[in-house]
């Protein structure tokens, strides 16, 4: 069994605040604040309800006081009544699901975007101003138009739109997504390595070379839409490789460290498909930097991470696991001392469809309407 040295020398170096350094245009949250205290609350569009991401808004809305959700829209199922999609989901008083060009925005204050890529930049671009937006596609994350069209494979049309966005890891870009209009939410395997990797490289306490990040998906970070590749009988009792070298989640983990680094970070990244309905693990192999122990490597982390209600460190060698957070906003990782003398392995977790996507979102979105962070957010993982 692994086990980690701890209580060697505690860090006091701490990542807190914003990694990213490009200048944005701010958004006053003062109206949204405004409408949020106002008997209303906060008017909610969902689009792309009738997918996986969006039927999670709709879940964690049910226990939210101040978001109600007034606009719902869908493709395929546009005109078809929410609960019919999603019979498991009847505790709110839903409307019904509309085309996005037939949704009324006059009476909504913000978005929740979960529609498929290169789709969303067309739609978003055609929303009226006054609406805060978080994006949960890959549209808006990579800065740089010109990575976007080589990753995704077109140019980009919203590059206006891209400009304003803010990247949405919402513990290490809090003061940004604040005052934010237009909120560019992560990936699920950017969020689960970034989380742990930035601050670490931040702090200089590890190499910008051989970064090796082995990561596992649950189905559902595939979608609703069916493959062939995700059918039940290609996934059960299996796992394979994809994306390998090519997985378009790389640039925007390399945006992340190569901020955080001030100096360019290129990394070693497989995804695998589990056979799970939810869930992620990222393992990460690290060298340390010169005079640097794996105790550092997590001393820092907890200090980053102290008072971070959705982060949390493991003691000792346990290790994470995909059921201590499921259905739950909760990141949990932990640091473990190679074999390999100078290497430190780290293993983060969390719920590809929650702090993945819909948890983070929400999450952001409380920020940016001046919200409690945790509004709606404070429900214990599903174990077993
Ligand atoms: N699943 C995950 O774990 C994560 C997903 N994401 C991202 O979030 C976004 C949504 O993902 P997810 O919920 O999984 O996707 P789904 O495929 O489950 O849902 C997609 C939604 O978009 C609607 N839609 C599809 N095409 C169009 C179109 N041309 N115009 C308007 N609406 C359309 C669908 O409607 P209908 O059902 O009627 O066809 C459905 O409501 C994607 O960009 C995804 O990459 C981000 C992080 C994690
Ligand atoms: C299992 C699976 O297919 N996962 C998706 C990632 C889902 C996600 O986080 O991200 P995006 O918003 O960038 O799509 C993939 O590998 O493309």
């Amino acid at each position: 069994m692994l086990e980690t040295a701890r209580h060697v020398r505690p860090l006091s170096l701490r990542a807190r605040g914003s990694v990213a350094s490009s200048p944005r245009k701010l958004f006053s949250p003062k109206a949204a604040a405004a409408a949020a205290k106002s008997g209303d609350g906060v008017r909610i569009a969902v689009l792309g309800a009738s997918g996986y991401t969006g039927a999670e808004i709709v879940r964690i809305l049910a226990n939210h006081p101040q978001f109600q959700i007034k606009v719902m829209t869908a493709d395929r199922k546009a005109g078809e009544q929410f609960s019919s999609v999603f019979p498991h989901l009847t505790s709110q008083d839903l409307p019904r699901l509309v085309a996005v060009k037939d949704a009324d925005f006059s009476n909504v204050d913000a978005v929740f975007c979960c529609l498929p890529h290169g789709t969303t930049q067309e739609i978003i671009k055609g929303l009226p101003r006054h609406l805060k937006i978080v994006d949960l596609s890959a549209d808006f994350r990579l800065r740089d138009i010109n990575e976007y069209a080589e990753w995704y494979g077109h140019s980009h049309r919203a590059p206006e739109l891209q400009e304003e966005a803010v990247y949405g890891l919402t513990e290490l870009h809090r003061d940004d997504v604040r005052n934010a209009r237009l909120v560019a939410n992560p990936g699920c395997y950017p969020t689960s390595i970034q989380l742990p990797l930035v601050p670490l490289v931040k702090a200089k306490l590890i190499k910008l070379t051989n970064i090796i990040i082995d990561a596992k998906s649950g189905v559902s970070g595939a979608g609703r839409g069916a493959k062939e590749a995700n059918l039940y009988t290609e996934i059960a009792e299996g796992i394979h490789a994809y994306g390998i070298t090519s997985h378009r989640h790389v640039p925007e983990i390399e945006q992340g460290l190569t901020d955080a680094a001030e100096s360019k970070v290129t990394i070693s990244f497989t995804p695998h498909l589990m056979c799970m309905k939810r869930g992620m693990q990222s393992t990460m192999y690290v060298e340390l930097a010169s005079g640097v122990t794996t105790n550092d490597l997590y001393e820092h982390l907890k200090s980053t991470y102290e008072g971070e209600e959705f982060v949390k460190l493991l003691h000792g060698s346990s290790a994470p696991h995909t059921s201590h957070v499921a259905g739950s906003n909760y990141c949990v990782m932990n640091v473990y001392e190679d074999r390999i003398p100078g290497r430190a392995i780290i293993i983060s977790v969390i719920d590809n469809l929650v702090k993945g996507a819909s948890g983070q979102a929400v999450q952001n979105l409380n920020l940016m309407m001046g919200l409690p962070e945790n509004m709606g957010l404070q429900y214990q993982p599903l174990f077993p």
